[in-house]
């Protein structure tokens, strides 16, 4: 009898086993996504146009203690609204903080909005906690992109990687990081994240209508309404009422004693607007937001500006792991460009071994397809900018990685720039990072040496989990 039961189990899970991988592997692997027809480039990088210049001023945000000041500070000032979009909510000090300032602003009557993605934050307990005291709260709302819904595995690939937070409608920030302490921390913290965001803003009232901030607040809206998304949660007994509450409170007692857990005083004013760009156009791009595998729209446009230039290309990214579904898109007899840089992780300094190892097994093939390529030698800290940069004159910053999962299944927002200005800045400030913590790769794999940089050490462990995954994650990288 027991016996009987056991095999009906083992058959069922057989099953559901099979419905998974079918779901999520297979499926992905052979279905080609539904191309806009319409499509077009959104610049044309030689073009001699009547220069137009737009009502939007960016501001790079690099350090990652101003970027973490910047956003409390930005929400403790914020008058009617707060809309917030990111893939992840750590949970730490810093997403104490930034829930204190959230509740603090509902609470004098500011509109907050949060939309994360639901599989990677639905088992947070701190945020399960502070979903309970946002479901009771008026001025607060919690929305989950693709919760998990176990009977729907061909949902589980479509993850929402967006990362933007908008400000009255009036100020957006659209960059790399999520929300927690690694991308906020001090100086030498071990396990930090360096990112790079671009705070954007219009000061001319009369050039709204065409202000890209516009167009942030229409995105943010038609994804809230998506279908895709659901209220974080739908009832709370009252004893998870209070539970939401306690947690509200001390996060609020957090923020009143903020200078015992945070560096930087978060009242210190700092005049960002004081290191702003003129852009002649900023854009929002973004992709689609369709099951399985999307029309790839940020890749498309990378590619079309790669084979548009002709001066140079920078491109910074944790995870370079390209498919050969991606390079169906290049044509690459159209690429003419001078000089490609390329700077990514190294095997020390990358947190992602799994998207290491799919870029491992492409390392010699990127050595040849760029002029340089440099990986970074930190050992305790990681990059995570996702920075681009063609002829020296637009600029893309954003949550978009050079990998398969950012091309056909996340949602992605990446905010192109056209400065000439601005595109300067952003090349030296990357040149800093290669020139002062990264070695060139040279053709046969090993680095170039440098005299201030030392070559980081790899752990045993990441050395054999790279040499054991790199030939299986091959298989896989379609999903990486
Ligand atoms: O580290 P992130 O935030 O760029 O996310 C990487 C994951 O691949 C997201 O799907």
């Amino acid at each position: 009898m027991i016996g009987n039961s056991l095999k009906t189990i083992m058959v069922l899970a057989g099953v559901y086993l099979l419905y998974i991988v079918i779901s999520c592997v297979i499926v992905p692997y052979f279905y080609d996504p539904k191309a806009d027809p319409y499509w077009k480039p959104t610049t044309k990088l030689n073009q001699n146009d009547k220069k137009v210049v737009s009502p939007d001023k960016v501001v790079l945000l690099q350090d990652r203690e101003d970027s973490g000041l910047a956003r409390l500070q930005l929400i403790k000032n914020a008058n009617k609204s707060v809309d917030i979009s990111t893939y992840a909510i750590h949970k730490g000090p810093y997403a104490n903080l930034f829930f204190g300032c959230l509740f603090e602003a509902a609470n004098r009557g500011v509109k907050v909005r949060i939309l994360l993605d639901g599989i990677v934050n639905q088992f947070n307990k701190d945020l399960r906690l502070y979903s309970y005291a946002i479901f009771t709260h008026p001025n607060i709302e919690l929305k989950y992109y693709e919760p998990l819904h176990l009977g729907n595995p061909w949902t589980w690939n479509n993850r929402f990687h967006d990362k933007l937070f908008i400000i009255d409608s009036e100020l957006a920030v659209v960059g790399g990081r999520n929300i927690g302490d690694k991308y906020f921390s001090a100086a030498g913290t071990k396990g930090a994240s360096n990112d790079r965001d671009v705070i954007v803003y219009t000061e001319k009232q009369e050039g709204n209508e065409t202000s890209v901030l516009k167009q942030i607040d229409e995105y943010y809206q038609y994804v809230w309404d998506h279908p895709f998304t659901e209220n974080a949660v739908k009832k709370v007994s009252h004893r998870k009422e209070q539970k939401g509450k306690e947690k509200v409170e001390e996060a609020l007692h957090l923020l009143a004693h903020a200078k015992d857990v945070y560096p930087l005083p978060i009242d210190r004013a700092i005049d960002w607007k004081k290191d702003a760009y003129s852009t002649d156009k900023v854009v929002l791009l973004h992709n689609p937001h369709q099951r399985v595998n999307k029309d790839p729209l940020i890749w498309k446009e990378l590619v079309s500006l790669t084979e548009q230039s002709t001066k140079s290309i920078y491109l910074e990214s944790p995870y370079i792991v390209p498919t050969q579904k991606m390079l169906d898109y290049v044509e690459p007899e159209k690429i003419k460009v001078d000089y490609w840089k390329m700077l990514t992780n190294s095997a020390a300094s990358t947190p992602n071994m799994v998207a290491f190892s799919g870029y491992w097994s492409n390392r010699k093939a990127i050595i040849n397809w760029v002029n340089e390529l440099y990986e970074y030698q930190e050992k305790t800290e990681s990059l995570h900018g996702k920075t681009y940069i063609f002829d020296e004159k637009i600029s893309l910053i954003g949550s978009y990685n050079v990998d398969a999962r950012s091309t056909f299944l996340n949602t992605e927002t990446m905010l192109l720039i056209d400065s000439e200005e601005f595109a300067h800045f952003l090349q030296k400030e990357l040149n800093k990072t290669v020139d002062n913590h990264s070695l060139q790769v040279s053709e046969d794999g090993s680095y170039k040496a440098k005299e201030d940089v030392e070559q980081a050490d790899v752990a045993f462990w990441k050395r054999i989990a790279i040499k054991t995954l790199a030939p299986i994650i091959k298989f896989f990288a379609f999903l990486v």
